[in-house]
């Protein structure tokens, strides 16, 4: 894992439960949220390069006093341009109070940013444009404090444009059909009929103001997300302020997407990974719990909090990619998990290799395969231990074959370098080409010529750029024998919709392997044949059951896709022999029990609407068209 640069979507959320004084006077400081929401958002950066936002709200000021401040940023380093930013309106509104910089009233009356609820989020899109518009946190704003909502969520929805459908069908008239809008316009619907259900029941018993007050105590979350959600099909991580200080993080039924959180008497925080909250609160992993699938931690305004059932939990198909490449790898799970699927794979490579660790040199693509590798190391280290044990129960009679046996050492080296410190896998399409042939470089004089074979680990190969574009022709300027690339993920084969940008067929290199394959083998009849099963399917009322793709790789092994997939990312002037060994979904499973999320390896989908998009990604492949599924 490279140390802390870019990927998907990350939630950060902190509720300070104390009052703002409190923290002010023992940590001396008014900036102590401001800090700790820094650490979770720079530990989650791997999660979004796209953009980042800040959103926090003040619970107890009187009116005409603003509440809720935010900043949102697309600029290169989004989290630098955002708390230098909040740092300025610190040192500005201070520098001429500074006898009032411990005063927790005052900083709330005077000063943004000192509130006790915060949201951060990190953004990579899957929906709209890279547009500050479109960074979370976004607003929902209302004269009436219990009517504002703010939100932002790691998520994706496959039913987006049946959501915006009830919207319009309920008589609104939304500005823009961006996925978090019409997510919160939903919430914020039935966050106006609640309000207004509990000042229909109190409105003879109290007199406003008071009765503002007591609709904020009265407001039910549980039913407001109830109502909200129950038709949402997708992976989601979502979270809402509400204006008068209440909050929530919701998490899907099936537990798609990552959501974690900690609670002590001063804080309750969420983040996407265990990591955010270990780094800055330091507190024992087995304190940081995950929200339950299908459920709400909710916190209410005065800081009680609770998680609550919402919707009826599906069976449990966490994201496995998050283990193999998402996540930050210092979480000691996945760090484990990682070196299990290297270590996986080497019953594969040794075939692939022919036995031969006399002349095989092992390597590993920078930055998030390192782990996988140290653990592929350990599985040769075994695999050799082995070998040792039976030489000696075997009775090997000359010293020196015994000598041999016993210091015999696997070939590791470093061989390719990563000279930037970005992942590629998230850079928009038109850059990443350019991007990845610059971004690696290669160690000379190692590999012995046209007698050694390299064998690379890398976690995922998903387009194979990475591969064509740099690392295979740099592999052969060392002139190899045969190169061996081993992925630690298996075969990508079905596009995801649940927050991770692999919604087009054609861009899986799988996927055009077997595109080569049903051409060579007179099979491409069976294209028309899925293609009017998908059209035919996405036309009806409820187009959710079969995945119809499934069957175009269903005549082919993985060793025929993956020879296939070799032939494609081979570069036309490489000399080398070459071949990919990928994890079989078995191992997958073996390596990351509690993330058994395979959709994009295997084509089953966690919901209905999954079938729905592989079904459109596929046809609009076939019709030529590149735009996303969802
Ligand atoms: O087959 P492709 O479509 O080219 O994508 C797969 C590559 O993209 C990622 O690297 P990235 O540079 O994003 O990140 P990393 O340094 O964290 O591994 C991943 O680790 C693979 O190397
Ligand atoms: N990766 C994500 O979670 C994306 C969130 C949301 N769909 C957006 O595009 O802004």
């Amino acid at each position: 894992m490279s140390d802390a640069i870019k990927h998907e979507c990350g939630i950060a959320l902190i509720r300070l439960r104390k009052p703002y004084q409190y923290y002010i006077d023992k940590y001396e400081t008014p900036m102590y949220a401001v800090h700790k929401l820094s650490v979770m958002m720079e530990k989650q950066v791997n999660r979004g390069q796209d953009g980042a936002g800040v959103a926090n709200i003040k619970i107890e000021v009187p009116p005409g006093k603003r509440y809720i401040s935010r900043y949102r940023s697309v600029e290169p380093q989004p989290l630098t341009d955002i708390f230098s930013k909040i740092h300025k309106k610190f040192r500005k509104g201070l520098k001429n109070h500074r006898d009032r910089a411990m005063d927790a009233k005052w900083l709330q009356e005077n000063l943004a940013f000192t509130g006790e609820v915060w949201l951060g989020h990190l953004r990579y899109g899957t929906h709209g444009t890279n547009e500050v518009e479109n960074c979370h946190p976004m607003l929902r704003q209302s004269n009436w404090r219990s009517r504002n909502l703010v939100m932002a969520g790691n998520f994706n929805m496959t039913n987006v444009d049946e959501l915006f459908g009830k919207l319009v069908s309920l008589g609104q008239h939304p500005k823009e059909k961006v996925d978090t809008v019409t997510v919160m316009e939903k919430i914020g619907h039935f966050l106006d009929e609640e309000n207004q259900r509990v000042f229909e029941r109190f409105k003879g018993v109290y007199e406003n103001p008071t009765l503002s007050d007591v609709i904020e105590d009265n407001i039910d979350l549980q039913r407001v997300l109830y109502r909200s959600c129950r038709d949402f099909d997708g992976g989601y991580a979502m979270c809402g302020l509400t204006g008068y200080g209440a909050s929530f993080v919701i998490r899907d039924p099936a537990g798609i997407r990552p959501a974690y959180y900690y609670a002590d008497d001063e804080v309750v925080v969420v983040a996407s990974e265990k990591q955010a909250i270990k780094a800055a609160f330091n507190v024992d992993y087995d304190q940081i719990l995950e929200i339950t699938p299908g459920s709400a931690l909710i916190v209410d305004k005065n800081g009680e909090y609770n998680e609550f059932p919402i919707l009826p939990k599906l069976e449990k198909r966490s994201c496995s990619f998050e283990r193999i490449y998402f996540s930050r790898g210092t979480d000691p799970n996945i760090y484990y998990e990682r070196k299990q699927l290297g270590k996986l794979l080497i019953p594969q490579i040794l075939k692939e290799i022919d036995y031969d660790l006399e002349n095989t040199i092992f390597s590993y693509i920078p930055n998030t395969a390192e782990t996988a590798f140290l653990g592929m190391i350990e599985g040769l280290e075994e695999y050799l231990a082995k070998k040792r044990k039976q030489a000696i129960m075997e009775g090997i009679l000359f010293e020196e074959d015994l000598e041999k046996v016993l210091s015999f050492r696997p070939r590791i080296e470093k061989l390719v370098t990563k000279d930037v410190k970005s992942r590629t896998f998230i850079t928009a399409d038109a850059l990443r080409d350019d991007m990845v042939s610059s971004v690696y470089d290669t160690t000379f004089e190692v590999v012995r010529k046209n007698v050694d074979t390299v064998v690379i680990i890398d976690d995922s190969i998903v387009r194979g750029t990475t591969l064509e574009k740099s690392i295979l022709t740099m592999l052969d300027r060392l002139k190899p024998k045969k190169i061996v690339v081993a992925s630690s993920a298996p075969q990508i084969r079905f596009p995801d919709c649940y927050g991770i940008d692999m919604s087009k067929m054609k861009d899986f290199v799988a996927f055009r392997a077997v595109l080569k394959l049903l051409e060579e083998r007179d099979l491409d009849y069976l294209l028309e044949d899925v293609y009017t099963k998908s059209v035919t399917s996405i036309a009806t009322k409820n187009p959710y059951h079969t995945n119809f793709v499934k069957a175009l790789y269903e005549p082919f092994t993985d060793e025929e896709i993956s020879q296939k997939i070799a032939e494609i990312i081979r570069p036309k002037d490489l000399n080398a022999e070459i071949s990919v060994v990928f994890q079989t979904v078995e191992n997958l499973h073996k390596a990351c029990p509690e993330h058994l999320g395979d959709w994009y390896f295997t084509g089953n989908y966690p919901t209905q609407g999954g079938n729905k998009v592989v079904n459109k990604a596929f046809s609009n492949s076939y019709e030529g068209k590149l735009e996303r599924a969802y």
